[in-house]
């Protein structure tokens, strides 16, 4: 990757970031579905996740903080302003970032459009860029809300707000600092894949999964977890009914992987992978290939199914017992 050349403040002048969690669009949102929420995957992910950051693991006094009402939205054990003004704390670990994917908004008019291709000189792409923004931008805001009713102080942050581009579709410029300033305060910030300008192709699509390997080489968290609609990797398309649910993967110093578990007979020592029609950033084999080059670094990545006991137990970074479910992929040294 050309890498992001900015001055950037020193991450480790901070408290170490714990985790960065990528919420996949197939959790959070659902496929078939034009623009539509995961509403009880959503729900259950930004419930996990707090348990996860809780001092006491307790799910007490919850600080409402998505104080932006309407009419459907679910009733919240808010605590008001006078108790919120009591309350000494949130009693929270709060160094997690949080990054999301487009799911059934925002792939559909970048795919329509070709954003992902790039040439904002046809009217079609500049609107669909547009389009697509406005899609992603509304998942994003949905999310941070989701967070906030859960008494995460989550704040939105787009890459392409924040002035992040690319050069043939690898990260170019990705300015951190408001990202790691915001971590300081113990604010959670919630990115998301966008559309992006692109010095050569004018404009791009920017992977959620990118954005997680581009934080990972700059913040070092502990561990990394993708959640997404499927159990974690499989050895080939999971609605195959042979189909065999990857464990561990093992990443050496040249980046190759290998399967380590569970060992696989004959010549079946690959991954076989289908993607959408309207994907726009590659699904599972462009989350493999990011996964591999963040283990590479030395922090594990775990890859699990949203709103079950194994996506709480890899936000709480507790993987290790072999009724996990899931597939871990680490460095081999
Ligand atoms: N070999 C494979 N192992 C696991 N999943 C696979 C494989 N091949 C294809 N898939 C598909 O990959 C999908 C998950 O990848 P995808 O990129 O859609 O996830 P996501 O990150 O949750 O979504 P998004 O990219 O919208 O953020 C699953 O729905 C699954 O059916
Ligand atoms: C389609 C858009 C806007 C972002 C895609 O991000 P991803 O779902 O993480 O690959």
């Amino acid at each position: 990757m050309a890498e992001a050349t900015q001055k950037q403040p020193n991450p480790t002048a901070s408290r170490p970031v714990r985790c960065i969690v990528k919420l996949g669009g197939a959790a959070i949102t659902n496929k078939g579905e034009l623009e539509s929420i995961g509403v009880e995957n959503l729900r259950s992910a930004c419930a996990q996740l707090r348990q996860a950051m809780s001092h006491s693991g307790a799910t007490e006094k919850v600080a409402g903080m998505d104080w932006s009402r309407r009419p459907g939205d679910p009733t919240d054990p808010v605590v008001d302003a006078e108790g919120l003004s009591e309350m000494e704390g949130l009693g929270l670990d709060t160094n997690f970032v949080v990054v999301h994917g487009a799911g059934s908004f925002g792939h559909f008019q970048a795919s329509r459009s070709g954003v992902h291709k790039g040439g904002l000189q046809s009217t079609l792409v500049k609107a669909g860029f547009v389009a697509t923004r406005i899609s992603v931008t509304s998942l994003n805001q949905e999310i941070v809300r989701a967070l906030a009713r859960e008494g995460i102080p989550s704040v939105g942050m787009s890459p392409f707000a924040c002035g992040w581009s690319t050069k043939q579709r690898n990260l170019e410029s990705a300015n951190a600092s408001q990202i790691i300033q915001s971590l300081h305060v113990g604010f959670v910030p919630v990115l998301h894949g966008d559309a992006v300008l692109d010095e050569l192709l004018d404009c791009t699509i920017l992977s959620g999964d990118v954005i997680i390997r581009h934080l990972a080489q700059l913040l070092n968290p502990k561990y990394v977890v993708f959640l997404t609609d499927v159990h974690g990797v499989y050895d080939r398309p999971p609605s195959d009914p042979n189909a065999v649910l990857l464990r561990e993967i093992e990443v050496d110093d040249t980046g190759s992987w290998s399967i380590v578990k569970p060992a696989l007979k004959g010549s079946n020592k690959g991954v076989e992978i289908s993607v959408a029609a309207h994907d726009t950033t590659g699904g599972m084999e462009t989350k493999i290939l990011e996964a591999a080059a963040i283990a590479r670094l030395g922090v594990d990545v775990y890859i699990t199914k949203v709103g079950t006991e194994h996506s709480l137990r890899a936000l709480q970074g507790d993987t290790s017992s072999e009724d996990w479910l899931g597939t871990v992929i680490r460095s081999s040294k």
